[in-house]
């Protein structure tokens, strides 16, 4: 006789990084996917106690705030606690800062509390190392748009089956986002290491990444005006020595939706994970993607 199957538990999403653009986005896409959020999150100085997100169907739900401090580490372990004696997954959910990046892993790691981290910047090595070092369920991309996540896995496949292709070619990107955005795109980051892999040669700097952050250069580069408050489009142009030969790839996103999908596919891929009682370990996009766990 096989196994009884093991119930899903529900999964409670902690959505840091409210009331920002893409936390609000998340909060109501986990509402519309089915998952509880937590009435708990880790916000920014200076902040309003609370927020309130408004569902799709009608009904909203509080969010209590909590500005970095000592009160942090002390309301994620009770929401953690919370959920689990409740016998549901918890998950942190982290669209914050760039420098909070590193602060906030290391808080999930010391509670145990499994990640989905989408936030750019910080410290990206050090990043992995301590999940690696501790063990946790935990998910880290730069991107969780799905066509983008396959885009990055082709270039990705691309670079280490043909490694040195382009060999000679210039390579130029340029990356545009709302003006709000604090640092260089960490998806055009990733894609940088592909592309070095492709055209060999002198390695591409990420320093290099030409950033458009103003309105008149965003539009020149064909953002439309009504986008300027939420789009990231990035350009990737590999050119050979003679000019005779170009390449250009692209992904142009007008507004945040199609990330907050991804993540709500990322949760529900770990919750997966831990239901099913698989090893601990760092999970990036490529994985969802490649479990056919995204919709
Ligand atoms: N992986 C992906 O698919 C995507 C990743 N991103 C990334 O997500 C991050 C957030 O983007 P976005 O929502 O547009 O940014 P926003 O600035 O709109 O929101 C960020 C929020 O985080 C808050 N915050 C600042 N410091 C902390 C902290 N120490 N702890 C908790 N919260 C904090 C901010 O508060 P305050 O205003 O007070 O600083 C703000 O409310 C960026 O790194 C962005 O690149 C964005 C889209 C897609
Ligand atoms: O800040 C954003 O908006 C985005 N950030 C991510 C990045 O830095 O690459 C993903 C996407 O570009 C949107």
């Amino acid at each position: 006789m096989s196994a009884p199957k093991k119930m899903k538990s529900s999964v409670v999403a902690v959505v840091n990084g409210l009331p920002g653009n893409m936390g609000k986005e998340i909060a109501q896409a986990c509402l519309r996917r089915g998952l509880e959020v937590a009435d708990v999150a880790l916000t920014g100085a200076n902040m309003p106690k609370d927020v309130t997100v408004e569902k799709d169907d009608g009904g909203s739900v509080t969010v209590n705030l909590v500005g970095p401090g000592s009160e942090a580490e002390t309301q994620l372990k009770e929401a953690l606690e919370k959920g689990r004696s409740e016998g549901k997954i918890v998950v942190a959910i982290d669209f914050t800062h760039p420098s909070a990046v590193n602060r906030n892993a290391e808080l999930y790691v010391k509670l145990g509390l499994p990640f989905v981290m989408g936030t750019t910047g910080g410290d990206r090595e050090a990043l992995q190392k301590v999940v690696a070092d501790n063990g946790l369920f935990a998910l880290i991309a730069p991107n969780m748009c799905k066509q983008i996540v396959a885009f990055q896995a082709m270039m990705d496949t691309m670079a280490s089956t043909y490694p040195g292709a382009f060999g000679g070619y210039g390579l130029e990107i340029t990356e545009s986002h709302q003006s709000g955005k604090a640092d260089t795109s960490g998806t055009a980051k990733a894609m940088v290491e592909y592309l070095n892999k492709l055209k060999g040669g002198d390695p591409f700097d990420v320093e290099d990444i030409k950033k458009l952050r103003e309105s008149e250069a965003q539009q020149a580069f064909g953002v439309p005006a009504e986008a300027l408050e939420g789009h990231a489009w990035h350009t990737y142009t590999l050119k050979s020595g003679d000019g005779s030969v170009v390449f250009e790839f692209k992904h142009n996103v007008c507004g945040r939706r199609t990330y907050a999908e991804g993540v709500v596919d990322a949760v529900n891929f770990l919750a997966a994970r831990i239901n099913e009682g698989a090893d601990k370990k760092l999970y990036d996009m490529i994985d969802v993607l490649k479990a056919g766990e995204m919709q």
